[in-house]
């Protein structure tokens, strides 16, 4: 039985050290029970702190990089080395820090890669990276952990409100006319972001305060993705006080 837990921290910058040292636990843990670890990342600004933070924290020295797989939940559909891709964010944030085996790094396709600027085939080519890494006949390999962020509009990775990516039944979906700058991305979809054993929604400021309230009183996740992410065995909200605003009192675990 799948559990969601709330975590309310006091301000952004104590959530990003916790979410980095949830993380580098999760990730020791992962490897004592099955020997490799996979994570999935995202952007924003939030993630970028918190990529920050594990880069800071000595106890990253704990985990065995060389045997996690790094994956996205998300791009902004770019070139490679792009300062507004998720990809450049993490390498510079985190990644170039960390002794990390290069083939299990798994960015989503730049838009001058071998499919040239055709997010379509990019998606198409992301899906199969993750069906070769998965196990026997499974479409995705095993996600440790799926950090997501929060817009104020309640998306998820690239899953924005009524959009048609929402109704998307395939792992991986080229997105178009995104909400949110750039307007071309690739994106896990709601059924392959739900595949993850622990899912981490993160989210810190005020205006994320109703997009959350929403979400977890049970909005549509059509109208508001984030209301339909839900990992394996735990979906665990990562917040501020800012953002648990409008968060029922039942719901507020710590603090
Ligand atoms: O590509 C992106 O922008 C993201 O993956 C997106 O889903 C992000 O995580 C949220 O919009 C929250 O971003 P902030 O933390 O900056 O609010």
């Amino acid at each position: 039985m799948s559990e969601t837990v709330v975590e309310v921290h006091a301000d952004p910058s104590v959530l990003a050290q916790v979410v980095a040292a949830r993380l580098v636990v999760k990730l020791i843990d992962a490897q004592a029970a099955r020997g490799t670890a996979g994570v999935v990342l995202t952007g924003g600004r939030i993630a970028g702190a918190v990529f920050l933070a594990v880069r800071d924290l000595p106890a990253r020295d704990a985990v065995d990089w060389s045997r996690v797989d790094v994956w996205w939940g998300d791009e902004r559909f770019l070139p490679t080395g792009h300062p507004e891709r998720n990809e450049t964010q993490a390498r510079a944030g985190l990644l170039d820090h960390l002794p990390l085996d290069p083939a299990r790094i798994h960015p989503m396709p730049a838009s001058d890669g071998p499919d040239g600027d055709d997010p379509e085939a990019g998606a198409a080519r992301y899906a199969q990276t993750l069906a070769a890494a998965a196990p026997g006949t499974a479409d995705l390999p095993h996600f440790d952990v799926l950090m997501l962020g929060v817009g104020e509009d309640g998306h998820v990775a690239s899953v924005f409100p009524e959009h048609p990516v929402g109704y998307e039944t395939r792992p991986v979906s080229a997105v178009r006319g995104s909400p949110k700058p750039p307007p071309t991305r690739v994106t896990l979809t709601l059924p392959a972001i739900n595949t993850a054993e622990e899912i981490w929604l993160v989210a810190g400021g005020a205006d994320k305060a109703r997009a959350v309230g929403m979400a977890l009183a049970g909005a549509g996740a059509l109208q508001l993705p984030a209301a339909g992410v839900h990992g394996v065995e735990r979906t665990r909200w990562l917040l501020d006080r800012a953002a648990a605003a409008e968060v029922k009192p039942t719901f507020r675990s710590l603090r």
